[in-house]
């Protein structure tokens, strides 16, 4: 059965004016190596620990500046918030089709809340916690193509014609404030959109973006401001020591204009310095080590990086389960071409680098749990290719084909084929991440021993199931199975309201 809300009765769960307070223990263990009569032993120690949680329960009127906003999925976000919020339908070949906000996980994604006389009962995803309702967004942001977002949305080729004509009007009004443009970090076939760009050095050009924040959140007088990049891929920068390796040595190289300093760090540095989430949608290393420490020092959220919508997400749940299966993957290729402006940008060897790199890690934490299957350092033949082909436009032709050792010497190949459009698997993403960043923003927490409550770690761990290449706090564990991070981020949110995690055990039907 399903119910559209609840409230949580319990000893540990009050609800005030303004906050849920919880608290919740927390179940873990603890491993010591120790010498047991001579002989080396792991042993393994359940603990509890106390937590509190705060979270502010007041809802604010959120701005959402995309970086990028012109591009195929800004476009594509922009206008399906609107479809919704307006409650358009529109005629397609097939039948008259309504706005949704299927592939989001707040939006169109349930939770299990117990059983009621014997039948499972769930609950809307977003129902765990007070989210911004997205009808309610303001979008804004950058982009160094001039274009109105009505246009951008008929250039992306991703909508039906009879919606795109219905959102015109509120779309076409639109327009993208200047971007950084930058050809040493992108393909050079980008340069002939680059009408719409920031001048200056890149101290002014932050200096720039801060006022483009301020002024954005004045005009709309939102209470909170997201900013996500989703422009172009760019190439990886170069990690220098005295360049961009500390947070002074960062600033000082974007006070000297040093050419290594990419655009999306330069977004990510006037975020920071404005206290404005940063969400990276691409696979580059926009967040150098300088920059996640100007953010932990200036506690403001940084999460990424890259999209995690098709391809690497199925790769990130297969793999899971042939490998929890005791199955040996050995051979991952994965093919896909597609001809919107992403595979243009990520036709350039440079830039397919940077998507290369985020789409081949996803697999390591799962091959390095189970040494039955590998020995330490062995992994399968991974092979990631990607061409663009211009026809097909936003319309991804995904191909993998998986290879794994099965019992007694067997071999298993698995082949999967996918096509859609890519921009429609990313937008949900991008609600997703925009929305779950915020909250978390308003979630503080306090384990026991410790005096005082505070926020999560600003590097947004709780973002991984939704991109390719978690980024983590330095020298934490990276998870990438995609039902663990699903099941991590909602015994979060689960806790915060009083609820143990979702653990499937139903012992009492057993
Ligand atoms: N399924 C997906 O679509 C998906 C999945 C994962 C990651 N991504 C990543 O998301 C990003 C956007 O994808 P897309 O399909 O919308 O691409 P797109 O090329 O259609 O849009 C990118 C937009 O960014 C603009 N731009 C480029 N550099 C800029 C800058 N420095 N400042 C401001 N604007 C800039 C471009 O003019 C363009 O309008 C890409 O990096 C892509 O790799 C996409
Ligand atoms: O998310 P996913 O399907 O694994 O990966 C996708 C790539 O296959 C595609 O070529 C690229 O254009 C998208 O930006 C996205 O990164």
């Amino acid at each position: 059965m399903f119910i559209e809300s609840f409230k949580v009765d319990s000893p540990n769960v009050k609800y005030t004016e303004s906050e849920i307070q919880s608290v919740y223990n927390y179940e873990t263990t603890e491993l010591v190596h120790e010498n047991r009569n001579g002989t080396y032993q792991w042993i393994v120690k359940p603990k509890t620990v106390k937590y509190e949680f705060k979270t502010q329960t007041h809802v604010p009127k959120l701005g959402v500046m995309l970086v990028g906003w012109g591009g195929n999925n800004g476009s594509t976000l922009t206008a399906g918030v609107i479809a919704n919020r307006e409650g358009i339908s529109w005629a397609t070949k097939d039948k008259v089709q309504q706005a949704n906000y299927f592939g989001s996980l707040t939006q169109a994604s349930s939770i299990r809340v117990g059983s009621f006389n014997g039948e499972e009962i769930y609950a809307p995803f977003k129902s765990l916690l007070p989210m911004v309702n997205p009808d309610d967004i303001v979008f804004g942001g950058w982009d160094i193509s001039n274009m109105n977002l009505a246009d951008a949305m008929g250039r992306a080729k991703v909508l039906d014609i009879d919606l795109q004509k219905q959102l015109r009007p509120y779309m076409e009004h639109m327009v993208p404030l200047p971007g950084i443009y930058d050809p040493d970090f992108i393909a050079a076939n980008q340069g002939s959109r680059a009408n719409n760009v920031i001048k200056g050095t890149k101290k002014e050009q932050v200096q720039q973006l801060i006022k483009d924040i301020r002024e954005f959140k004045e005009q709309n007088k939102v209470d909170r401001i997201v900013v996500l990049w989703t422009a172009n891929t760019e190439r990886y920068s170069n990690v220098v020591v005295g360049l961009n390796d500390t947070m002074e040595n960062l600033m000082a190289s974007v006070d000297r204009n040093e050419t290594e300093i990419s655009p999306s760090t330069l977004f990510a540095v006037a975020c920071i310095l404005e206290n404005v989430p940063f969400i990276n949608g691409s696979p580059q290393n926009t967040f150098v080590p300088g920059l996640i420490e100007l953010a932990i020092q200036r506690n403001c959220l940084i999460g990424g990086d890259d999209f995690k919508s098709g391809q690497t997400k199925m790769k990130s749940v297969l793999v899971d389960f042939l490998v929890g299966a005791g199955i040996k993957p050995t051979s991952i290729v994965s093919y896909n071409h597609l001809g919107n402006n992403d595979g243009m940008n990520l036709s350039a060897p440079q830039t397919f680098r940077s998507k290369e790199i985020s789409k081949s890690n996803v697999v390591d934490d799962m091959v390095a749990s189970n040494g039955i299957l590998y020995e330490p350092g062995e992994h399968p033949d991974h092979v990631v290719v990607i061409k663009y082909v211009p026809y097909v436009g936003d319309s991804k032709r995904a191909m993998d084909e998986y290879t794994s050792e099965i019992f007694m010497g067997g071999k298993s190949t698995i082949v999967l084929h996918n096509t859609c459009e890519d921009s429609l698997l990313a937008a949900p993403i991008i609600l997703d991440l925009v929305l779950l960043a915020e909250l978390s923003t308003r979630i503080q927490l306090k384990a026991e021993g410790e005096g005082k409550f505070h926020t999560f770690h600003p590097v947004a761990t709780i973002l991984s199931y939704l991109t390719k290449a978690p980024l983590v706090p330095p020298g934490t564990p990276v998870v990438n199975a995609l039902s663990k991070q699903r099941a991590m981020l909602e015994n979060i949110l689960r806790a915060c309201v009083g609820l143990a995690p979702e653990n499937n055990m139903i012992l009492e039907y057993k």
